[in-house]
């Protein structure tokens, strides 16, 4: 299998499966920065990123928003002075798909990459 950084969303309409417990328990291993939170009801991958300024937040907050258009897959995103949170999950499920794991990966890429 690829490392989840190298994988491509696949379109996730809303019968899609929920990745099950133990498919979530090695999923996790691969992007240990996250952490599994449930909000609504709804199970999400969350992590902070902290920089120097807001000018920074906003670069990496820009940067997010072109990975996501590319990918067809969107974050919740809260921008603050020198942190941003980045919330992933899948809308169309209320819950979390390979997708999400995918994303988090390829948003730590991001980082790594800066
Ligand atoms: C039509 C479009 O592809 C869908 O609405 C996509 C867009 N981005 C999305 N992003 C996320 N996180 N969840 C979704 O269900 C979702 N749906």
């Amino acid at each position: 299998m690829q490392p989840l950084n190298k994988q491509t969303c696949e379109a996730c309409q809303a019968n899609a499966p929920k990745v099950s417990d133990e498919e979530l328990a090695e999923l996790i291993k691969m992007i240990p920065e996250w952490r599994a939170i449930v909000v609504d009801n709804i199970m999400q991958l969350q992590r902070e990123f902290k920089f120097k300024n807001f000018k920074q937040a906003m670069v990496f907050t820009n940067q997010l928003a072109e990975l996501a258009e590319s990918e067809g897959h969107h974050p919740g995103i809260l921008t603050e002075w020198g942190k941003v949170t980045v919330t992933w999950w899948s809308h169309s499920i209320k819950g979390l798909h390979r997708n999400d794991f995918i994303m988090a990966a390829k948003t730590d890429e991001l980082i790594n990459q800066a």
